[in-house]
């Protein structure tokens, strides 16, 4: 074994003098004492090499054919520093012309693949890591021999599926198919291929994330030729007549972007929010956007992620037009948004189960589903906390759980917008501890931090400033030198890529001289100096830096086939509205029972207001007594205004707050594949269970006291036909809340919203004050005009004199006289009349559903 490289600085990466120096003659920091025996014997010419990365520390060590202790005691060959490797943490010892690393006891063993292991034969590219539970740190260890086939190129490999003349089909699927395909997001049988006269044709059975074939959705058979590409999940089946060849890619997407812009208009003045980015993320790679506030951070995930794709420039999935081919992507796709994707009143376990059957194929069987979630729950390290709420879960434990929810459908790319914010150090470290495992067992991740402290965890970290200039893509290491950051602290970083270049500042005049002198030749007559965003842009493209990370690795062609396709961007697959609908229901109503102090406030509502209505409505307001019948219409109507009027204020106030509570949920899931239809109908089946059972109660309670007339009815009898009437409005209300709710940013704004839609319902009902003029086309936009109708017609109003109750005397005017029996057109007592104010409540209820999908479907374009 041997010291390949001069000793230099872990700081700042200045060469020392010797190895066994204590002081940095550049930086002046201390060092850490010499970390590495290096016995002769373990010297061997042309070895592999075993990088090792420690907090602080890099350094390559040459394998040899001699077996290498590893661990903390000094008396190992290779020492490692870190508190959390055991004494005598692990042995490599060779094989055959490679080497196999195993645990020899450790306390915190050997992670490979983000699992624990205890021996692996190791493959050329392989990283082991030595993590610390505690307090998210780790060890890297990389093994490099040029002797081995590579990981990658073992992984980019096709197994081979001869294909059988004689065999008429061919099917493919999760499970107990010819092709196996194992990723949940595939359908047990997701897919045949049938041998007909005319030559093999292809057949999507009705799988849940589809089949593409060469970028198109697969609708119909189609027959397939030789090179054919069909694409499912992160697996593609080349074509080849005589044998189906299949490329694994879980685990092995790598992300190009070729020049990346964005441009905003805002008042009419343009805005470039993304300039011309170009970068490339290899496979298992963690690469962190980091940049001060508004620098275009979301702006570049969202366009690598393709939910807000570039208007100009290329995302490439393993060579693949990512935009074009996002459909079939999508099933490999997992994005943590920074709210919080699952409803806080249901309990971990419960809400990943939800998230899991809308997630994953409508044929996963139930026992798959258990196992799914528990092996996220390990993942993200959440199993002890299943059944706690996630509401009564700490900032950075909700932040796991929306994790593990992503987890569930097993994706490939895994983007997330500031998983850390909000959490304390010790959380945010474990968190970027967290991401690390997920990024070596299998997944490219791409993460939006403002958080500097722990990025060193990173493969990559992307530098943004300015007006979306990505000034620096590269290791987190290279970045300190790149910067010359002196101080071994990644924040300082930002104070030195922000702000306008003026020709005295101390960032042109220590590092930027020369860029900002060729910015001043180039534009001569620029009346405003540059910022220094776009000065550190040159210079980083000009960089052997920029050379190596990004030009090099652009140039390089991904492994693997590549799909042809000139198809224009596909909408999302979309799985069955039914099936959503029933599971959205469900949830539904499991979150109202969840949520018991709301759900007991909304049902307290009908028997406080019924019983407030007994203690001022007589008992014969809407039967008359021959004596007093000359009080009677006044008195019946204003009954029948406060029931109609309650009606549509349970159903307004019961749905003002669904839909907007809940928004980053979904546009998670809409994201996913929620259709607006069965989420708005399973928001309508359950809060009309809820406005029925008020309804009954708030009509069971009040006639207690108030006798109904027995023979009024026009279609079925009163009391019917008044509970109907009642219903129709109170739904007709609740879709009047489930339109304010999709319009409203947040739940206080649509609080604030109900009197807007209620007291119109008041002053246009017909009772307080008589509608005429410009009041009669207003008073048809209101629900509790058709309702009083309605509820006038069957109850037949207009047999009762019509004056207003004004007899506060006692005194009772001596009969009717025909100008007091005036009939109203409203109460018209005929069957036409009444089935129209019902139909006009329904059209009243479709209306406002309709407006509510509207502005849900407006609101996917504003990402
Ligand atoms: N759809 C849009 N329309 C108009 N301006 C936008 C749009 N999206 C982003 N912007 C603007 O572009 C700039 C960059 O936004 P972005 O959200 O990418 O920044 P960021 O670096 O992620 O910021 P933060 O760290 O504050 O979240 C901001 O000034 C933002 O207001």
């Amino acid at each position: 074994m041997a010291i390949a490289k001069p000793p230099l600085c872990p700081f700042c990466q200045a060469p020392l003098a010797r190895a066994d120096a204590r002081f940095c003659p550049s930086c002046g920091r201390s060092l850490p004492a010499p970390a590495v025996n290096a016995p002769a014997t373990l010297i061997a010419a042309g070895g592999a090499v075993l990088h090792v990365s420690e907090p602080g520390v890099e350094r390559d060590v040459v394998l040899g054919a001699q077996p290498v202790t590893l661990g903390r005691a000094p008396d190992n060959d290779l020492v490692l520093q870190s508190r959390f490797v055991s004494g005598r943490h692990a042995r490599i010892e060779p094989v055959g012309q490679g080497h196999r690393i195993i645990d020899v006891g450790s306390r915190n063993g050997l992670l490979f693949a983000g699992q624990r292991i205890t021996e692996r034969v190791l493959a050329d590219g392989d990283v082991i890591r030595i993590g610390d539970p505690a307090t998210g740190n780790f060890v890297s260890l990389t093994y490099r021999n040029a002797a081995l086939a590579t990981a990658e190129a073992l992984r980019a490999a096709p197994t081979k599926f001869p294909l059988d003349p004689t065999d008429p089909a061919i099917t493919i699927g999760r499970v107990g198919c010819d092709i196996i395909l194992d990723n949940p997001q595939v359908s047990r049988f997701h897919a045949q291929l049938d041998r007909t006269p005319g030559g093999v044709v292809l057949r999507d059975m009705g799988s849940t994330n589809g089949t593409f074939v060469n970028g198109q959705r697969v609708t119909a058979p189609v027959a397939l030729k030789a090179g054919d590409v069909i694409q499912i999940g992160a697996f593609k089946l080349v074509y080849n007549v005589t044998s189906l060849d299949r490329y694994d890619q879980q685990g092995a997407l790598r992300i190009d972007a070729r020049n990346l812009s964005r441009v905003v208009t805002r008042n009419g003045v343009q805005r470039v929010i993304l300039n011309d980015v170009s970068l490339s993320i290899a496979p298992r790679e963690f690469v962190a956007i980091v940049g001060g506030s508004g620098t275009g951070k979301s702006t570049l995930m969202k366009a690598l992620c393709g939910y807000a794709p570039a208007e100009q420039g290329q995302v490439l999935v393993n060579g693949d037009d990512f935009y074009r081919n996002f459909a079939a992507y999508q099933a490999v796709l997992g994005y943590v948004p920074q709210d919080d994707i699952l409803h806080r009143v249901l309990p971990v376990q419960r809400a990943l189960e939800y998230a899991a059957r809308l997630r994953l194929p409508a044929d996963t069987a139930e026992s798959e589903v258990k196992a799914r979630i528990e092996r996220v729950l390990d993942d993200v390290e959440m199993a002890p906390h299943r059944d706690k709420p996630i509401e009564a879960l700490s900032g950075g434990q909700r932040k796991r759980v929306s994790i593990g929810a992503e987890l569930l459908a097993d994706p490939s790319l895994f983007f997330l917008d500031e998983p850390t914010s909000g959490l304390d150090p010790g959380l945010e470290k474990k968190m970027m501890y967290t991401l690390r495992r997920l990024a070596d067992s299998g997944r490219t991740v791409v993460l939006v931090t403002h958080a500097t402290a722990n990025i060193t965890q990173c493969d990559h970290v992307i530098f943004m400033a300015g007006s979306g200039r990505m000034v620096f893509f590269g290791p987190p290491a290279e970045a300190l030198r790149f910067f010359q950051i002196a101080s071994g602290d990644f924040a300082d970083i930002y104070t030195k890529i922000e702000g306008v270049a003026a020709a005295d500042h101390p960032v042109v005049q220590q590092d930027l001289r020369a860029e900002y002198e060729a910015w001043r030749a180039a534009y001569p007559a620029a009346q405003t100096p540059p910022s220094l965003a776009e000065l550190w842009e040159i210079r980083y493209r000009q960089s052997p830096l920029y050379q190596q990370y990004v030009a090099n690795r652009l140039a390089t062609t991904p492994s693997g086939p590549l799909v042809q396709s000139n198809a224009a961007a596909q909408p999302p697959q979309r799985v069955s509205a039914w099936r959503q609908f029933v599971l959205l229901t469900r949830r539904y109503f499991d979150l109202m029972l969840q949520d018991r102090r709301n759900l007991l406030i909304l049902l307290l509502q009908a028997p406080i207001i019924a019983v407030l209505l007994l203690l001022v409505a007589r008992s014969d307001a809407l039967t008359g007594v021959q004596a007093q019948d000359l009080i009677q219409r006044g008195e019946a109507k204003k009954l029948l205004f406060m029931l109609a009027t309650v009606s549509v204020w349970f159903g307004i106030i019961n749905a003002a707050r669904e839909i907007t509570k809940e928004q980053a949920v979904y546009r998670r899931e809409r994201l996913v594949n929620l259709r607006i239809g069965p989420y708005l109908l399973s928001k309508v089946t359950v809060l009309s269970a809820l406005v029925l059972v008020q309804t009954i109660v708030l009509l069971g309670i009040v006639l207690l006291k108030v006798v109904l007339p027995g023979e009024t009815g026009i279609l079925l009898p009163p009391l019917i036909e008044t509970f109907l009437t009642l219903v129709l409005s109170s739904s007709a209300g609740m879709a009047l809340g489930l339109a304010i709710s999709a319009a409203s940013a947040t739940p206080d704004r649509a609080i604030s919203l109900v009197p807007f839609a209620l007291i119109p319902q008041i002053l246009f009902a017909g009772l307080i004050f008589t509608i005429e003029g410009l009041a009669t086309p207003l008073s048809w936009l209101t629900i509790s005009r058709w309702a009083m109708d309605a509820l006038g017609a069957s109850l037949d109003l207009n047999r009762l004199c019509n004056l207003p109750n004004t007899d506060d005397q006692g005194s009772i005017p001596s009969g009717c006289t025909p100008a007091f029996l005036e009939t109203e057109a409203a109460f018209s007592h005929d069957p036409v009349h009444l089935v129209g104010r019902w139909l006009a409540l329904i059209g009243y209820a479709v209306i406002c559903l309709a407006i509510a999908a509207w502005v849900l479907r407006r609101r996917d374009r504003m990402v």
